[in-house]
Formats: C-alpha cells, structure tokens, sequence
C-alpha cells in the first residue's frame, strides 16, 4: 500500500552544516508515530521540510505518493497534512471561537474576516464549533486565547487543526509548558484523536514514556539523520540507539 507520507533520502545543509541528513521513512495510513532525539537533532526542521516552511537540498517528500517537494505550505495543508508548533500559535486577543472559526475559513478557502456575518459561512462555524466540542473547550468559546491555561491553549491549537481537516497532523511537542497535571488529559485527547478520527500522527515529544505509550512506531534522530524507526519495544533494546543517548535511559 502507498504509505500516505514519505520522504526519501531528504536533507538540508545550511552554511555546509548537515541539519537534516539522508532522512528516509514511510508513514502508513492510521500510523502514530513518535519522534525523539536529544536537542538539536533536527526533529523541528523535519516537521518544517514536511510542512513545506523549508526547502530541502536533497530527497523528496511524498504525500499519497504524489512529490509535493516543490509545494508551499498552504497547499500542503489544502492536501490534508497539518501541524502544531512548539511555541504556542493562537492568536491571544481573539476569543477561543474566532481563533478556531479563522481556522476553519482557512481551510475552506475562504478570505479571514472577523467581521464577517455568520450566516454568510456557516460551514466554518459548524467546522470550528464541533472542533471546539471535540476537545472539550465549548464552554470557553467567548474567552480570550490568551487567557486560557497553557493545557487549554494546546486543546486549542489541537480544535484549530482539527477545524482544517487534516488526514496527517504533525504535533511538535504538543506537551511542552504544559503543566504536569494536565498531561495525562492531553494525552488521553491526543490518542483519541488518532483512534476515533482515524488521523494519522507525526508526534515529536521529549518524554519517552509518552511516547512508547502512544506511538506504534518511533523515529529516533539524532545529528540530522535517522537512527531507528521501528516498534518502541525494538528501538528501546536498540544498542545504537543506547550509544547515542550516551547512556540515558530511553
Ligand atoms: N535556519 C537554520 N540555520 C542554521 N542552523 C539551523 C537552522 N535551523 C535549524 N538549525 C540548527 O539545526 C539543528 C537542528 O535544529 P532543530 O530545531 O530541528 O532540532 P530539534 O531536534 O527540533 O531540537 P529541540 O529538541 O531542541 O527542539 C540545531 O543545531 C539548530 O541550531
């Protein structure tokens, strides 16, 4: 079957600096996978070569098969592959229904406008209000984004992709500044996501536990390239993958 997303032998030298180096892997439809590497392995400027924010200097990336190396990130989102950032993206003075109804217009094409009459795009409002019920924030719809809890601001970015209709969502550290507490119920969110909208999930995340907990196959990079991405079972018994930790438990 033609994995949804793929790249092969992607890479990116800035400045004769490998960031990204000869990256290869295939997602299949419905996969989670989670991917981890110390900082500055590249696992953000992965996320930017997919989501068409930086241009490769060597490999492709493929969405259903189809080379979309070439494309801008508006049309890779029209083409159903989504993301987060790993700083928070809202838009803090507009309520928590405008930030997931621009969303929404957004991806059904339609110019943004805040004033624009509800009646006159109905979709979007329909879009964003089940977005919002979905990740439980419909009774925050009249707050200010930037007044929400650093977790209720994730559920946002979370309703505001979700308001797109992604078939692939990449999520770059969607637990950072996240306090302990609300972790367990973002996670909980997160794997429904993937379970019950039959998303597929491109996760990066620092806490291995996290991820053997939610991803089927985990993607290790380190110093630009890909160092396994297999089951969580075999990349933990990975030696390469102890070696490069350098002994930090995996
Ligand atoms: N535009 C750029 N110009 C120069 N160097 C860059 C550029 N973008 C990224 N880098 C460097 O490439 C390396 C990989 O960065 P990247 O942010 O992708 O790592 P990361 O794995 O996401 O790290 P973290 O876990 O800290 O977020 C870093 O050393 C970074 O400084």
């Amino acid at each position: 079957m033609t994995p949804i997303l793929a790249t092969r032998d992607l890479g990116l030298d800035i400045g004769g600096a490998r960031i990204v180096a000869d990256v290869s892997l295939e997602v299949r439809e419905g996969e989670f996978v989670g991917i981890i590497g110390p900082n500055g392995a590249g696992k953000t400027t992965l996320f930017n070569l997919l989501s068409g924010l930086a241009h490769p200097t060597a490999g492709t990336v493929e969405l259903d098969g189809r080379d979309i190396t070439g494309e801008p990130p508006f049309r890779r989102t029209q083409a159903g592959l989504g993301r987060t950032f790993q700083v928070s993206s809202v838009f803090p003075l507009l309520d928590v229904g405008e930030n997931v109804r621009l969303a929404a217009e957004a991806r059904l094409g339609g110019a943004f406008s805040l004033r624009r009459r509800a009646r006159r795009f109905r979709p979007a409002l329909d879009r964003a209000a089940w977005a919002l019920a979905r990740v439980g924030l419909a009774d925050r719809v009249a707050t200010p984004a930037g007044m929400l809890s650093h977790g209720d601001k994730r559920k946002l970015e979370l309703a505001m992709l979700l308001a797109g209709e992604p078939r692939v969502i990449l999520l770059d550290e969607p637990m950072a500044g996240v306090s302990f507490e609300d972790v367990d119920d973002l996670v909980a969110l997160i794997a429904s996501v993937h379970r019950e909208e039959g998303k597929t999930v491109l996760m990066v995340e620092h806490r291995m536990e996290v991820v053997v907990g939610l991803a089927e196959r985990i993607a290790v990079m380190h110093h630009g390239a890909l160092l396994a991405f297999d089951a969580p079972d075999a990349v933990m018994a990975n030696e390469t993958v102890q070696t490069a930790y350098l002994g930090e438990p995996l």
